[in-house]
């Protein structure tokens, strides 16, 4: 009936080989062969591609696609649309407010993580030097760094470190993340969702989450409560972002965070978890693969690295010395746009809508192409498939950025909140790495595990860093 009264965009087949293992050249050949917007059936599921003519339209007009839908139902996280407040909403003013609007307060409480995990790294990994995979040291220090953040310092313990790496990777395969790897999901994708779902819900966040961080936060919000009054006043500025967010919950007369609202914060915090860790750390992977390829970029680097007194006068790396190097901006501004982004800004039409003389169906997935973006000759001129390290230097594009040829953070009212904490914590592994050692790509090469969702699957690859 649907086919009948609309004008469907053209159906383009895609064998599985195809999508799954080369996918950019996939979706390209079909798009350049059938104009700028087709249908292609993956996992079971019909979705509307788009080239880069279309990619700002679909990003950016949240009236007819909606980002929540779209990012919620592609994470088979839907329920959470049927709660009567929205969950992205809050995400979004948490991060923003609490994390973002004081940025270098967030930096000066992550930073000293980062140096510690990443010195103990290197006195393991370089004497002597060996090839070593970056994997695990750079999701520990992540967990640890966010749980400080999110949580505090009282939180930081290694069960509860390994806790998060497992919530990380567990909300990540709840959310499909990791079914392009699997050949089961791939062939009975619902069956796999349904049974991944129970898994993760029944078991993983139980375990990892709820009986542990998940409790003791949860008796935190409820102390907060019986003691508000006093906690607002004499240490809101101490507290940690969950506590702090929390405050805004808190009945201004009787100083009571209502239950409900108690639990609504702990699903903020497995969201807050799930955003901050898992990307981050891929990207930063990403970032060390990319720059270990190329010793030469080091001496340039490392003349940016310019300590200074922190808020609490301690010599280090501090947010104003991070953002002001700006090669390494550059170099991961360029890391990020190369590195082969697909199909990863998802939306979810509102009602049907028309664009370039066809109709997309309510309730369809509507998904740009991003490489037709981020690697357009039209955009970034004849070298735009060359990965040029200083391409960015001095053209006032920081790796924050996004614009419709760059969208590795979306595009729109949605683009990632977090993208300037993301960038900074990437920037400050980096710079903390290269300034006691010289990274080298062993075989010059990394294997790109998964090449349908190089954002959330993390290349791999073996590194040598000999101290300097
Ligand atoms: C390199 C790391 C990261 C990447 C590549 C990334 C990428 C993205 C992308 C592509 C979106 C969807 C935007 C759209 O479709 O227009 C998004 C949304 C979001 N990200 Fe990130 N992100 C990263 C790190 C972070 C961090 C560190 C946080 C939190 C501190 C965070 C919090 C969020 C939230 C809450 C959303 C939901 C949208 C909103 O609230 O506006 N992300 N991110």
């Amino acid at each position: 009936i649907e086919e009948g009264r609309l004008n469907l965009p053209p159906l383009v087949e895609l064998s599985d080989e195809a999508i799954f293992h080369d996918t950019r050249r996939a979706y390209e050949k079909a798009l350049q062969a059938n104009g700028s917007i087709i249908r292609v059936k993956r996992k079971n599921r019909m979705e509307y591609i788009v080239d880069h003519t279309l990619a700002p339209e679909v990003l950016t007009n949240d009236a007819d696609y909606s980002f929540e839908r779209g990012t919620l139902l592609a994470l088979n996280l839907g329920f959470l649309l049927h709660f009567p407040r929205s969950f992205i909403r809050s995400l979004d003013s948490l991060v923003h407010e609490v994390i973002i609007g004081d940025i270098e307060n967030s930096l000066s409480r992550i930073s000293p993580v980062f140096e510690r995990r990443i010195q103990e790294f290197l006195r393991h990994a370089a004497s002597p030097p060996r090839p070593i995979d970056v994997t695990e040291m750079v999701h520990d220090a992540m967990s640890e760094a966010m749980l400080t953040l999110i949580l505090g310092e009282e939180y930081t313990s290694e069960d509860n470190v390994e806790a998060v790496n497992h919530i990380a990777v567990e909300v990540a395969t709840l959310a499909g993340i990791f079914e392009n790897l699997s050949p089961w999901a791939r062939s009975f994708p619902s069956t796999w969702r349904a049974l991944s779902w129970l898994k993760v819900m029944c078991f993983s966040i139980p375990y990892y989450f709820i009986f542990g961080i998940g409790i003791r936060a949860f008796k935190k919000l409820s102390d907060m409560s019986i003691n508000g009054e006093l906690m607002s006043k004499t240490t809101k500025n101490k507290q940690s972002v969950l506590f702090s967010y929390a405050l805004r919950y808190m009945d201004p007369e009787t100083g009571d965070i209502k239950i409900l609202d108690r639990l609504w914060i702990l699903g903020l915090l497995l969201g807050l978890i799930f955003a901050s860790v898992h990307q981050t750390a891929v990207v930063m992977i990403w970032a060390i693969l990319e720059l270990a390829k190329r010793p030469e970029l080091l001496e340039t680097l490392r003349e940016e690295i310019i300590t200074e007194a922190d808020v609490n006068g301690a010599q280090r790396l501090t947010y104003a010395s991070i953002r002001n190097a700006e090669r390494l901006d550059s170099f991961i501004r360029e890391v990020m746009r190369t590195k082969g982004d697909t199909l990863s800004a998802v939306r979810h039409t509102m009602r049907d809508v028309q664009i370039a003389g066809y109709d997309i169906p309510s309730g369809s997935f509507v998904i740009p192409i991003a490489t037709l973006s981020h690697l357009n000759e039209e955009y970034h001129g004849t070298d735009a498939k060359e990965f040029i390290p200083d391409r960015w230097l001095g053209r006032s594009k920081p790796a924050v950025m996004v614009s419709p040829s760059y969208y590795p953070f979306g595009l729109g009212r949605w683009a990632c909140p977090g993208r300037v904490l993301a960038v900074s914590e990437i920037k400050l592994a980096i710079m903390l790495l290269i300034s006691h050692s010289t990274p080298t790509l062993v075989g010059d090469n990394y294997e790109v595990v998964d090449p349908l969702n190089v954002t959330s699957v993390a290349p791999r690859g073996q590194v040598i860093f000999s101290k300097i």
